[in-house]
């Protein structure tokens, strides 16, 4: 197994430049598995979300990428370990405190069929509600700016169950938007979105980070695009962290065989390109 070199302390890593990082996001000793199934799906020993960048989860299906971010939202707990946001234990949070803490976009959000996109966003708003509040007009504009981010405000009367998936995908990503959080960790936000919303989505991403200092974590099918778009990679191997890093550093030509499984060229000039020409034999 090929690890990067960093080094890693308490809330504070030391990426392969030697420049200290804070984390947003720290699991540690963590062993990950399903009320349903014995079996352990991921171990890492250390995984740090920094502060203020954009991480991209990678690897190839069924590595264990949704399973980790799960751990890291609280939607799973861990077998074994702990994770901390901004030095807190995860477990410490309510469900309403942690909501303000941490945006989440998962891959099972398809229950709601008959509420409007509207009211969907507005959802979002709960954890700066209290009980009997009525909303305000930082909610009314949070939900205005999300429609407008994500590109969908003519969508906003249109109930959920009769769009199509990447508008449904769209109504999604602006509700956990208007939850207007420091962290965002974003399960496949590009799933089901014609080119143009891809990179609208990836755009808005970069924004909020660049202007607001949000902190994200992404996962990323891609291997490519995310090279392009991302600050560090955490490369997912049978549910291993293969390689934490700056792009640069992790996408190597070994990583693309190892663990994609494709024989690819990588170039680094004039920016990192990924060229993938075929799959290898299985292992
Ligand atoms: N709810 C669940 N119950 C039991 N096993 C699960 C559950 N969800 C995922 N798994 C198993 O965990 C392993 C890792 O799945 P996970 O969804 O984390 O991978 P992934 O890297 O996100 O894959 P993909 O790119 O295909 O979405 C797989 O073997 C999968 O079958």
């Amino acid at each position: 197994m090929s690890q990067n070199e960093s080094q890693m302390t308490q809330e504070r890593i030391t990426d392969g430049d030697g420049v200290a990082v804070e984390s947003a996001l720290v699991g540690e000793d963590l062993a990950l598995s399903y009320p349903t199934t014995e079996e352990t799906i991921v171990e890492c020993a250390r995984l740090d979300i920094p502060e203020n960048a954009v991480t991209a989860l990678v690897g190839p299906n069924g590595s264990g990428k949704s399973t980790l971010l799960k751990s890291l939202s609280n939607h799973l707990e861990p077998e074994r370990g702990t994770v901390r946001i901004h030095g807190e234990e995860l477990d410490t949070f309510n469900r309403k405190e942690l909501a303000r803490e941490l945006g989440v976009l998962s891959q099972e959000n398809d229950s709601l069929s008959s509420i409007t996109v509207e009211d969907l966003i507005y959802h979002g708003r709960y954890p700066h509600r209290g009980f009997f509040d009525s909303v305000s007009e930082e909610d009314h504009a949070a939900v205005e700016r999300a429609l407008e981010l994500a590109g969908i405000e003519e969508l906003r009367d249109a109930e959920l169950g009769q769009l199509s998936g990447g508008q449904k995908q769209l109504a999604w990503i602006a509700m956990v938007l208007a939850q207007d959080t420091d962290v965002l960790l974003l399960d496949e936000p590009t799933t089901f979105l014609d080119v143009h919303h891809q990179f609208r989505v990836l755009e808005t991403i970069r924004q909020l980070n660049e202007e607001k200092g949000v902190t994200v974590a992404v996962i990323l099918h891609d291997i490519a695009q995310a090279a392009r778009f991302a600050d560090y990679l955490v490369a997912m191997h049978d549910g291993e962290l293969y390689d934490w890093g700056p792009p640069e550093e992790v996408v190597t030509e070994q990583l693309l065989a190892d663990v994609f499984g494709v024989e690819a060229t990588v170039q680094h000039e004039p920016e990192l390109q990924v060229l993938p020409r075929r799959a290898l034999p299985e292992r």
